[in-house]
């Protein structure tokens, strides 16, 4: 290889060019950024830009680059490879080249300015300022409420295990959660995340996707999309869509780009992309019923559920690095499985973590683990991250309502603790703020009854929701069973904002969806008008329903495989939760 010490040192740069010219030619891509740089600084006016971008192809815009810069001489060649070095996201190809080569920045060089215009490194700076700016706030309850991630993200149990679902240990930092660390099958690209209802898949993403956003995370991706599966849910059947605007159109998508150069990038070098896919048990549609062929070309448009399934299984972006979260029980195909992580909730010390986070106030911190300690039963439930955060935001709310609030401390059921959070719900409404004097005595009773209306509205809308298979309700729907803009801002519902790209009206979501399970429980328990057997239909339902398997998978993978004829095993999940409920409403 040419050193540059083996060269006539007047003409040093001028020859480096000359002789690495096919090198050149061949690797450098991004032709933009090079005439924008040489541009300003004055290596060349807007007529040789005009000449170079006559050119028809890049290969020959890189040659009369090369040719012009080569005329106008040395100083001009060691910018164009200044510019190279300085901007190494977009030229990555070359990097090793500059190496190489030994290129350092001369003196008279380290002060000249380069401006990244790429569009490749300009997407990636706005992927990560959009990814920080959804990933900074935790939900949190009242629409007006925000808390940081960073102030209340606490660690989990997060266990590793094998193949045959046998212990590999537990995962010690995030920075190993994506490494090789625990891979069963290296041929597999997903990172599968099981866990229960409640115990942390979503925010574990959304710390990943933070971190991430502010080159915390040990990783070489450049590029992350992350997507909600229910949101494959509201495509009609026959819907299509490419691969292009599948990640653009629900992610972002790239400024002033007109050679398409990010998504060729993104197919040139797909180990430079994570997903992340948040809720696979959340998908209602039964993908033997879709009657498409699987895509498998970047350049066709299918289903966006085909697109999905053909990214997990590696036929599109082969190389890109997944992570799907899914409730325990559903099953998916080992042989696309790389790694295998459950969240296993709080130990006894991330408990107390979270509180010492959560309370500010030093006799909270005191209060709630006393009542804590007392109760093993209630403990025991606040080891999901979900039951904790309600039972300590009613703690907050009601005792500072009312001067007598204690955690219940007898046992405690699931149903209790979502019965707590709609009395907290309610009485926000119903109360005016609290006064450091004067507190009022709790009156759950009352509460209820004054917020009776609202909350069978909230309960029908759940219910409905929950019949149609569906997570997300428009606002049509949200008038439709009575609910007015004073009952919003109580907390029962958020607003989604991912959705909007396809053009419809504001939608929302139950802040979360064990949530929605309860409230549709509670509906089916309170319609006085219900025929017994109509509420127990989704006892019905899931006994019906057959053991979870691979359905989904079977269908990419093998294409011989039998079509199912039942929905989609996923649905059974939610309907147990109301079942769940109904119990626990009918003791009450
Ligand atoms: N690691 C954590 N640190 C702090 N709070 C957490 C953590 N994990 C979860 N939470 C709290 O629990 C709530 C529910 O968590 P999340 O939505 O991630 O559960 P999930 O496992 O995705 O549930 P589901 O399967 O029902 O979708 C969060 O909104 C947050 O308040």
């Amino acid at each position: 290889m040419c050193q540059p010490t083996e060269i006539n040192m007047h003409q040093m740069y001028v020859n480096i060019l000359t002789y690495h010219r096919e090198l050149l030619v061949s690797r450098l891509r991004s032709v933009q950024c090079v005439l924008d740089n040489l541009l300003v600084c004055g290596f060349l006016c807007e007529e040789d830009v005009e000449i170079v971008q006559r050119t028809v192809t890049k290969t020959d815009q890189v040659r009369k680059i090369l040719e012009l810069v080569q005329c106008k001489g040395e100083e001009a060649c060691e910018y164009f490879l200044f510019i190279l070095y300085t901007v190494c996201d977009a030229y990555i190809d070359l990097q090793p080249w500059l190496k190489e080569i030994n290129y350092s920045p001369s003196n008279d060089m380290s002060g000249m300015k380069v401006v990244n215009t790429d569009p490749i490194s300009r997407y990636c700076k706005r992927l990560r300022h959009e990814m920080s700016r959804d990933t900074s706030f935790i939900m949190s309850y009242g629409q007006q409420e925000e808390t940081r991630l960073e102030d209340l993200y606490t660690d989990t149990l997060m266990e590793l295990l094998s193949d045959s679902n046998e212990s590999l240990g537990f995962v010690e930092n995030l920075d190993q959660f994506l490494g090789d660390h625990a891979t069963f099958n290296p041929e597999g690209e997903v990172i599968y995340v099981m866990g229960d209802a409640g115990v942390g898949k979503s925010i574990l993403l959304q710390k990943l996707q933070n971190l991430w956003s502010k080159k915390e995370l040990q990783t070489d991706a450049i590029f992350f999309f992350k997507f909600r599966c229910r949101m494959f849910s509201i495509f009609k059947d026959t819907e299509k869509i490419s691969l292009r605007d599948l990640l653009f159109k629900y992610n972002c998508y790239p400024d002033h780009d007109p050679d398409n150069e990010v998504f060729d990038y993104i197919l040139r070098f797909p180990e430079k992309v994570i997903f992340t896919f948040d809720g696979y048990d959340e998908i209602q549609e039964d993908l033997d019923q879709l009657n498409v062929p699987e895509v498998v070309s970047p350049e066709d448009s299918g289903h966006p559920l085909q697109l999905l399934i053909s990214l997990l299984c590696g036929k599109l972006l082969k190389g890109s690095q997944k992570v799907l979260t899914a409730r325990t029980g559903i099953e998916i195909q080992s042989r696309v499985i790389r790694k295998k992580v459950v969240l296993r909730g709080f130990s006894p010390t991330h408990l107390k973590t979270y509180i010492d986070l959560h309370f500010k106030e030093q006799e909270h911190r005191e209060l709630v683990s006393v009542q804590l300690d007392a109760s093993p039963h209630l403990c025991g439930l606040c080891s999901t991250p979900l039951f904790c955060w309600i039972v300590f935001k009613s703690f907050r709310h009601l005792h500072t309502m009312h001067d007598s609030f204690h955690l219940p401390d007898t046992c405690i059921t699931l149903t209790d603790i979502f019965l707590l959070l709609s009395e907290v719900f309610l009485s926000r409404s119903a109360s005016p703020a609290p006064s450091l004097l004067k507190k009022t005595t709790r009156c759950a009773s009352d509460t209820f009854k004054a917020g009776l209306g609202p909350l069978a509205a909230f309960a029908k809308l759940a219910l409905q929701g929950m019949e149609r298979g569906s997570f997300i309700c428009s606002q049509e729907e949200i008038t439709a069973c009575g609910l007015t803009e004073e009952d919003l801002p109580l907390g029962f519902l958020r607003p989604v904002n991912e959705y909007d790209a396809r053009g419809s009206s504001a939608n929302f979501e139950f802040l979360h969806m064990t949530l929605q399970s309860f409230l549709a429980a509670f509906a089916l328990v309170v319609d006085e008008q219900a025929a017994a057997n109509s509420i127990l239909k989704f006892f019905t339902e899931c006994s019906r329903q057959r053991d979870p398997s691979c359905h989904s998978f079977d269908f990419c993978i093998s294409s011989s495989s039998k079509p199912s004829e039942n929905k989609l095993f996923a649905t059974n999940e939610h309907l147990q939760f109301i079942n769940l409920f109904l119990c626990g409403c009918s003791d009450h």
